[in-house]
C-alpha cells in the first residue's frame, strides 16, 4: 500500500525541531512519505529523513501543498491565517495539523490532546473533522495532569496560578534570558569570587545590573533575576489572553455540557522550557485524599505522581527531572484550609513535548490508523 503523503511546515523552527525528533524517536518517518516545505528556502535540500521528495517545496505553494493527504504545521499563527483559507478555498479536503492558535476557537477545529479527548477526536474524524489543532501548552499540561480528576466529574473550578517558561515565548526569548543570566552573573563575578565580600553590597550591584543592564527586547522586561506578571496581550476585561485561553480551551478540549470555571494569573519566570501551575481546585464532592491521589495516578501512563513530601518535592517535581521527558509531574496534593472539597495541586510539564509536538505527532497517528 502506498504510504500517505504528509506535509510538515516549520520543521526547523523550535515546536518543529522538537516535533522532528519525536518522530524519529517513534518511527513516524517509516509510516509516511514526507514531503518538507519552508517559506525561506524553497529548492533547498530537505532533511535526510525525506526519501523521495528531496528538496525543500514552496510553502506558500498552494497547489504543492493540496497533493498533501495531511499537512502538519509549525509554521506559526501569521503562516496559517495566509496559507490556510487558500489552501481550503482551493477544494483542498486533507486533514490539517496545526501547532498555532489561530484556528483553534474555530467551530470546524478540535483541539487534540488525544489522552484526555481520544473519544472526542474521534467522533469529530468520523463525523468529518479535518482540522486539528494543538493546544495552548499551559492548559495541554493541566489537562494532561489532572484529567483523573475531570474524567471522574470531580472538579467544580480551577483557579490556576502559573510560572511558564521562557521557551513558550519562543527561541529568542530563550536566548535573552540565558543572556541576562550571563549580564547578572558577569556584574557580581568578582565579588562572589572573595568569600568575605559582602552580600548586600553584591545584591545592590544584581539589582542595578537587573534595572540598567539585563536585555528586554523579546519580554519586555527582565527576566532573568526576575519575573513578569502577564503573558499574552491584554483583553478589556482584565485577563491576559493567556489566561483567557484557561477556560475557553480547556472546556472545549474536554467538551464540556456546562462550563467548568478555570482562572487564575499566567505568570512567566526564569525557566528554560517547563511551564509549571499551582492550582486551587474546588471539588464537587468531599473525598478522601488517598482517593483523590489514585484518580490522580491514573489519569493516563504519564503522569508522574509525587507524594507531598519535601525531599520527594525536591528530587522529582522541579524543571531539572521533567525537562526533556514526557512525564507529567503532579504534587503537592493536600486538602486546603478552606475545606474538605479545597485540594491543592502542583503540576509540572515540559512545554515543547506534551504542551506542543507530542499532541500534534499522536494525531498523526491517529489519522494513519483510521
Ligand atoms: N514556542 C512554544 O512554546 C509554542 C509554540 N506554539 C506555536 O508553534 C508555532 C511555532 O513556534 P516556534 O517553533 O517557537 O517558532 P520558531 O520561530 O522557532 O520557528 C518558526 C519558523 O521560523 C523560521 N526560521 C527563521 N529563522 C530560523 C532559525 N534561525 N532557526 C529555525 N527556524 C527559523 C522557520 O521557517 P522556515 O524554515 O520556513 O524558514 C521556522 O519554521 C507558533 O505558532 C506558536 O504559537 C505552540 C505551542 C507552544
Ligand atoms: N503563549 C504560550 C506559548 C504559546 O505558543 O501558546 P499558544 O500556542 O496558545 O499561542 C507561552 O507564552 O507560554
Amino acid at each position: 500500500m502506498s504510504k500517505q503523503l504528509v506535509g510538515l511546515v516549520g520543521w526547523r523552527g523550535m515546536v518543529g525541531s522538537v516535533l522532528m525528533e519525536r518522530m524519529q524517536a517513534e518511527g513516524d518517518f517509516d509510516l509516511i512519505e514526507p514531503v518538507f516545505f519552508s517559506t525561506s528556502n524553497a529548492g533547498g535540500k530537505a532533511p535526510a529523513v525525506a526519501r523521495t521528495h528531496t528538496q525543500l517545496r514552496d510553502a506558500g505553494d498552494v497547489a504543492a501543498l493540496a497533493q498533501c493527504a495531511i499537512i502538519i504545521t509549525c509554521q506559526g499563527g501569521d503562516y496559517t491565517k495566509e496559507v490556510f483559507p487558500q489552501l481550503r478555498a482551493s477544494g483542498w479536503q486533507g486533514h490539517w495539523i496545526d501547532a498555532a492558535s489561530a484556528l483553534r476557537m474555530e467551530d470546524d477545529a478540535v483541539i487534540v490532546l488525544d489522552p484526555v479527548n481520544d473519544g472526542l477526536i474521534r467522533q469529530k474524524l468520523s463525523a468529518g473533522g479535518r482540522n486539528w489543532i494543538g493546544g495552548n501548552c499551559t492548559n495541554s499540561i493541566l489537562l494532561m495532569g489532572l484529567n483523573g480528576l475531570f474524567n471522574a466529574g470531580l472538579v467544580e473550578w480551577i483557579s490556576s496560578m502559573t510560572y511558564q517558561a521562557a521557551s513558550g515565548g519562543g527561541a529568542k526569548h530563550m536566548r535573552e534570558l540565558l543572556q541576562g543570566m550571563g549580564v547578572i552573573h558577569g556584574a557580581a563575578a568578582d565579588q562572589l569570587a572573595t568569600p568575605a565580600s559582602a552580600i548586600l553590597d553584591i545584591d545592590r550591584r544584581v539589582a542595578q545590573t537587573i534595572r540598567e543592564d539585563v536585555p528586554t527586547e523579546q519580554f519586555g522586561a527582565p527576566l532573568a533575576g526576575g519575573l513578569i506578571p502577564w503573558i499574552d496581550s491584554q483583553l478589556p476585561n482584565g485577563q491576559s489572553k493567556e489566561e483567557w485561553k484557561g477556560q475557553a480551551e480547556v472546556n472545549k478540549i474536554l467538551g464540556t455540557s456546562a462550563t467548568i470555571p478555570v482562572d487564575g494569573l499566567c505568570v512567566r519566570v526564569g525557566a528554560m522550557r517547563c511551564h509549571s501551575l499551582a492550582l486551587t481546585i474546588k471539588l464537587s464532592k468531599d473525598l478522601p485524599l488517598a482517593e483523590i491521589e489514585a484518580l490522580i495516578q491514573g489519569g493516563n501512563p504519564w503522569v508522574k505522581f509525587v507524594a507531598n513530601d519535601k525531599a520527594l518535592t525536591l528530587k522529582e517535581l522541579t524543571p531539572a527531572p521533567i525537562t526533556g521527558t514526557l512525564q507529567i509531574g503532579v504534587g503537592r496534593v493536600r486538602k486546603l484550609n478552606m475545606g474538605p472539597q479545597y485540594l491543592s495541586a502542583f503540576v509540572i510539564g515540559d512545554q515543547l513535548l506534551w504542551g506542543a509536538a507530542e499532541p500534534l505527532r499522536r494525531m498523526l497517528r491517529i489519522l494513519l490508523q483510521a
